[in-house]
């Protein structure tokens, strides 16, 4: 059987040193920010490669470049190393938002073939 530290159960946090909530509180507040900003700065981009998806398709381009990939990667590596993010982690993020619009750029050229 495994014991719960009583940290750990939601249902202590009224016990809790007011402090620790208002700390808690306070740092929740800057991730929510944080959170709100990453969306905002994601639809930015999204709208970029949108357009790109159809300059991509006018002028009958593939819809992925992997050499582009590799410079992206590569640079944001040194960005996370340099920022103290886990480079892997960063790789994994830009990966599976380069593969979401991929797919964005395939649907564009599909409705105008
Ligand atoms: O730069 C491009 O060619 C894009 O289509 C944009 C983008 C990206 O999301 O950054 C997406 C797909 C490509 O394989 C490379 C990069």
């Amino acid at each position: 059987m495994t014991t719960k530290h009583p940290a750990d159960n939601a249902d202590n946090a009224d016990q809790a040193d007011p402090a620790v909530l208002a700390e808690l509180s306070r740092l929740r507040d800057s991730i929510d920010n944080i959170d709100a900003a990453v969306v905002h700065m994601l639809a930015e981009r999204f709208k970029c490669t949108q357009q790109v998806g159809h300059l991509k398709a006018n002028h009958h381009l593939p819809p992925a470049d992997p050499a582009r990939e590799s410079r992206q990667i590569a640079r944001l590596r040194e960005l996370a190393e340099n920022a103290k993010l886990d480079p892997a982690f960063a790789e994994k993020f830009l990966t599976f938002i380069i593969a979401e619009v991929i797919r964005h750029h395939e649907t564009i050229a599909n409705e105008k073939a």
